[in-house]
């Protein structure tokens, strides 16, 4: 259990912030979930950077933005189309790329941090000044380690995908202050988010719970007692989730949920909850990422 108090905390988006009313948001990591904190903060008049190693990267996550904001807009505009392609160069507007994340720091009100779910990444990041971070499964406190604001820093847990997920999971560690804390909450309330207030601790609320189920799915299938397919379907069907745990882990990332998993089972070598899965092991060695890739537990296309 001492893992866990280490451990859940992985897996959300740390985040700094600078001044107490939030309007300039840079975020650092242009993938699934960088992307859409941005399409929902600028569409939430926010002015967003969006930062990523690679401009080939963050042509691709503009491009995906646009893709889910014309997803949004069919519905929203449904009878107005003209209003809703307006509505989507707002939206683009409202968001700049940079691959100079120490430039795109400094007229930030919020820092929020977004990148991949690998510790020693994540405190070399925060080695810059102010942050908020998205990890799934890191503790805050330890990546906060590399900052010298911590009274500043907080986490914001949230969900995939951003645009559809209501929840925010707002984490205050024992060094964040109430005006930090109160700053992020509001923030994601100016998303138009429901958040929770969690403490520090493994997992927060979410992944607390959904980690052990998720991974006796996947004992199970490796003993032997359902296929993939009949668990996904008994999961929908019989708990009325909208998608079952081989679908859920294709659509979080099967690299995210490798580092996830061996992140906990360093910490914590002899929970068999967390030993390592061969055939996870084999799809990621195989670049099989899930939906991402095109291919994981599932083919795509
Ligand atoms: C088994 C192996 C185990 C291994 C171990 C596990 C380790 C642990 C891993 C933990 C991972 C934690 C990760 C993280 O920290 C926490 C998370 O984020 S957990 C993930 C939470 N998310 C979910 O649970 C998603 C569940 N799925 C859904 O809610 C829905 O399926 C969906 C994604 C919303 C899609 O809905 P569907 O009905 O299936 O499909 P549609 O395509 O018809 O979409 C419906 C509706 O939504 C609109 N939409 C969907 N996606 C987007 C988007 N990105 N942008 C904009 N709009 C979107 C779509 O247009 C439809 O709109 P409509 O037509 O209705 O107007
Ligand atoms: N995928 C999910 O369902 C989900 C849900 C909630 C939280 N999270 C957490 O959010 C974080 C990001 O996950 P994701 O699914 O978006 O991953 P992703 O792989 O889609 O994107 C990560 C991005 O970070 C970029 N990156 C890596 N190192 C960087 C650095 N030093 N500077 C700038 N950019 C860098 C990568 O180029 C990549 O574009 C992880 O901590 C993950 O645990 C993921």
């Amino acid at each position: 259990m001492a893992f866990f108090t280490h451990q859940i905390r992985r897996g959300f988006s740390s985040s700094i912030i600078k001044n107490g009313v939030i309007k300039n948001v840079t975020i650092i990591g242009g993938g699934q979930m960088g992307a859409g904190i941005a399409q929902v903060a600028a569409s939430t008049g926010h002015t967003v950077t969006l930062v990523d190693t690679s401009e080939d990267i963050l042509k691709k996550s503009r491009k995906g933005i646009e893709g889910s904001l014309k997803r949004v807009v069919k519905k929203k505009f449904a009878d107005k189309p003209e209003a809703g392609e307006e509505f989507i160069q707002n939206v683009l507007q409202n968001v700049s790329i940079s691959t100079d994340a120490g430039a795109s720091v400094q007229a930030a009100d919020l820092l929020l941090e977004a990148i991949v779910e690998n510790l020693k990444v994540k405190q070399d990041l925060f080695a810059l000044p102010p942050v908020s971070l998205n990890t799934s499964s890191l503790p805050i406190t330890d990546i906060a380690g590399s900052t010298s604001r911590l009274d500043r820093f907080g986490g914001l847990h949230f969900f995939n995908p951003v645009p559809m997920m209501k929840l925010v999971e707002v984490v205050g560690t024992s060094t964040t202050s109430q005006e930090t804390f109160d700053s992020l909450l509001n923030f994601s309330k100016a998303l138009g988010k429901t958040p929770v207030s969690c403490k520090d601790t493994p997992g927060f609320i979410v992944n607390r719970l959904l980690v052990p189920y998720m991974m006796e799915a996947l004992r199970l299938h490796e003993r032997g007692h359902g296929s993939k397919e009949d668990i996904d379907i008994a999961m929908k069907l019989g708990a009325g989730y909208p998608m079952g745990p081989f679908e859920l882990c294709d659509y979080v990332g099967l690299d995210t949920v490798k580092f996830i998993i061996d992140g906990w089972s360093a910490k914590d070598p002899h929970n068999p909850l967390f030993a390592s899965s061969e055939l996870l092991n084999k799809l990621v060695a195989e670049g099989k990422y899930g939906k991402k890739t095109g291919e994981g537990f599932y083919k795509y296309k």
